[in-house]
């Protein structure tokens, strides 16, 4: 499998992607909608590379360490390649204005509905025949966004780059991906900036407005100079970053707070670091490139206003919220603040009659810092490569909710995170009794050092593998630790290391359920229910059973059977399986010393009736078997 589409496969299955086909079998197994997405996304992935062990059928019986190989009879095609169709389209809402070019990439693979101008309840309403959602900073994205999407929304774009106006909890509690477009109007945010400080400087938009009212006041518009001045950029990202290049290059003595930024980033561009309240001491002109988050809101009020340099001049292409806007008046009014240049407001757009707006030191944009054309372009296309990637199982560079794992990473994983999910979909079959899963002990099995075995994407299958089977929860990579976290479930992850290859990320995993019963006594060792699996050429094993060696890929459906150990036995259980119409993939037997107690696994492409397995519960010598669905 190309490394490119094992990557797809694995965050398709890891995001609960659209499916591109559907599979009738695998969705009249599974009881929800949600379910029959992600468990049709990690088939796809196992699909592709399980092609090998599909073909090779065979049976074999492990005696004392040995695998003996023996043939089986009547391969059939799989009931899932034969019953596979193409569906729809996914439909992606685009709520606020975008690009062209972006809504060309969109339209490739999506029906695109562009309805601008939504009310909060038409955009409930429509929410749940979308896939996809695209919005700016016009739009909010709420919990009950969320809510009225019923599941079906997979990701959220937000062409641009603050996120403030999505609510990413909420986003992350149904699994929905929120990808956003940091980077394409970084330049024109940043263009804005210095536009609103040199028209702040020279009172450019107020003297524009007094000459077309017909006056020529030369007197009343003098400005300040901005050479060897100090401007504060408060937010050294990319756009305070960016401000600061070109501040410089006005004359400018730029200094820069920013708790996160690094020094050696500022020593570039020869800016200063310092600490809030020296920034606020120091500066001519504040311009603030902080994003809005509970630590920055209104962190420009009274109190900070008290601390600044009389005459200060402050300019806002970040957020509204980022000041307190009445705060901000009582320093414009004191003259604490001569000047302010806001792009961003608390509430946009504000009330007409807003004070702020309508004070003559102030300057205002209705929030314009991204609206170039270029910008507008790069920001569509960059959202929609996003979007499209994301409902193509891709997981966005962008993803503001969800772990980023490399590529090659991914790629290397691939075979593991399948073998993962189908672990704790096993494990959780198996156990019996109404005390809950609570205590789950994830052990790799690693020549890996710790910091080179990145295990985020295998919990999140793992949780997704434990739960979906017996709840009506879809969990993908975006919301499996909280909704694991919300039912109470542990899972507690250990590094066993092994001498094996590094080239192999991982020679085992083993999954282990505490403090419950389980409906195949066998499965249980040292208390606990324990399957532990691998990965042989690419194909995810079930390799131990409790206590007992086998060796069953992980694909289709599997029969275990305890069974005292004696000749026949495979022969007896294949062939009834096979009168039954029940096509064996793979066999395997495991057991401790010769004619005591041995288990059997047996792989089968198709669910026998009850019947059949009633009938394998009679097999004289078989004394206890499950049925288990992957
Ligand atoms: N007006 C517009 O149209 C427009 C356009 C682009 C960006 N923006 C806004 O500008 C802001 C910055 O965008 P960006 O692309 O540079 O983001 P960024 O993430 O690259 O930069 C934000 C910086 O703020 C810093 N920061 C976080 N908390 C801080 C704090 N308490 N004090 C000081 N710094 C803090 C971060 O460390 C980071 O370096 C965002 O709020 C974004 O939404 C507005
Ligand atoms: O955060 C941003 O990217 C800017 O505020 C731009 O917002 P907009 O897409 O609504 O212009």
């Amino acid at each position: 499998m190309a490394a490119t589409s094992a990557v797809a496969a694995v965050v398709a299955g890891a995001l609960g992607a659209v499916p591109q086909r559907t599979d009738l079998a695998a969705a009249a197994a599974v009881p929800s909608r949600a379910c029959s997405v992600s468990s049709l996304a990690s088939f796809q992935s196992l699909s592709a590379s399980c092609k090998t062990a599909r073909s090779a059928r065979a049976v074999s019986k492990k005696v004392g360490g040995r695998q003996i190989v023996c043939s089986v009879a009547a391969p059939s095609t799989s009931p899932r390649s034969a019953s596979t169709e193409i569906v729809g389209k996914p439909t992606v809402l685009v709520a606020e204005k975008l690009g062209e070019a972006g809504l060309e990439l969109l339209k490739k693979i999506a029906n695109v509905d562009c309805s601008y101008n939504l009310s909060q309840e038409e955009l409930c309403a429509k929410i749940s025949l979308c896939d996809a959602l695209i919005v700016r900073s016009g739009t909010k994205v709420t919990r009950e966004v969320f809510e009225a999407s019923n599941g079906r929304l997979k990701v959220v774009g937000r062409a641009g780059v603050g996120i403030d106006n999505v609510d990413l909890q909420a986003a992350t509690e149904v699994g929905c991906l929120v990808v956003n477009a940091p980077t394409a109007n970084t330049i024109a945010a940043a263009e804005h900036g210095i536009a609103l400080l040199t028209a702040l400087a020279r009172n450019v938009a107020q003297a524009s407005a007094s000459m077309k009212a017909g006056e020529w006041k030369r007197n009343k518009y003098v400005g300040v100079s901005l050479v060897d001045k100090t401007l504060a950029v408060m937010g050294f990202g990319k756009v305070g970053s960016e401000v600061a290049r070109r501040a410089k290059g006005l004359g400018m003595q730029v200094i820069a707070h920013d708790p996160y930024a690094p020094a050696d980033r500022a020593r570039a561009i020869g800016v200063e670091l310092v600490s809030f309240d020296e920034a606020l001491q120091r500066a001519d002109f504040i311009s603030l490139h902080m994003p809005l988050t509970p630590s920055t809101d209104k962190c420009f009020n009274d109190e900070s206003f008290a601390k600044c340099k009389k005459g200060v001049r402050i300019v806002n292409v970040a957020r509204g919220g980022v000041i307190d806007e009445e705060a901000l008046v009582r320093a414009l009014d004191s003259g604490i603040v001569a000047q302010a240049a806001l792009d961003v407001f608390t509430v946009e757009p504000p009330a007409k009659d807003d004070k702020l707006i309508q004070h003559e030191n102030v300057v205002v944009t209705p929030h314009l810092g991204a609206s170039t054309m270029e910008a507008q372009e790069g920001v569509a296309v960059e959202i929609a490569e996003a979007v499209v990637g994301a409902l193509q199982g891709e997981l966005a560079a962008t993803a503001v909710n969800a772990p980023m794992v490399p590529a090659e990473v991914l790629a290397e994983l691939s075979p593991y995170v399948t073998l993962a999910e189908r672990l704790g979909r096993l494990a959780v079959q198996l156990v019996s009794g109404g005390a809950g899963v609570k205590d789950v002990k994830v052990t790799y099995t690693s020549s890996r050092a710790d910091d080179d075995l990145d295990t985020r994407l295998l919990r999140a299958m793992i949780t997704k593998g434990l739960i979906e089977p017996v709840s009506s929860a879809f969990i993908n990579l975006v919301n499996a630790d909280f909704i694991a976290k919300q039912r109470g479930l542990r899972i507690s992850e250990e590094r066993r290391p092994s001498d094996g290859a590094v080239e192999v990320p991982l020679e085992s995993i083993e999954v282990r359920i505490s403090k419950v019963d389980s409906r195949f006594n066998t499965a249980m060792s040292s208390g606990d229910i324990t399957l532990v699996g691998t990965v042989k050429g690419g194909v995810p094993h079930l390799s131990k059973v409790g206590g007992f060696s086998v060796d069953v890929s992980l694909e289709g459906s599997i029969i275990l059977c305890r069974q005292v150990d004696q000749p026949g036995m495979i022969g007896k259980v294949g062939n009834f399986l096979g009168e039954q119409n029940v096509n064996i993939s793979f066999m395997s037997v495991g057991r401790d010393s010769p004619r005591k107690q041995a288990v059997m696994a047996i792989g089968v492409d198709d669910v026998p009736s009850k019947e059949v397995l009633t009938k394998i519960g009679q097999i004289s010598a078989i004394e206890e078997f499950v049925f288990l669905k992957l």
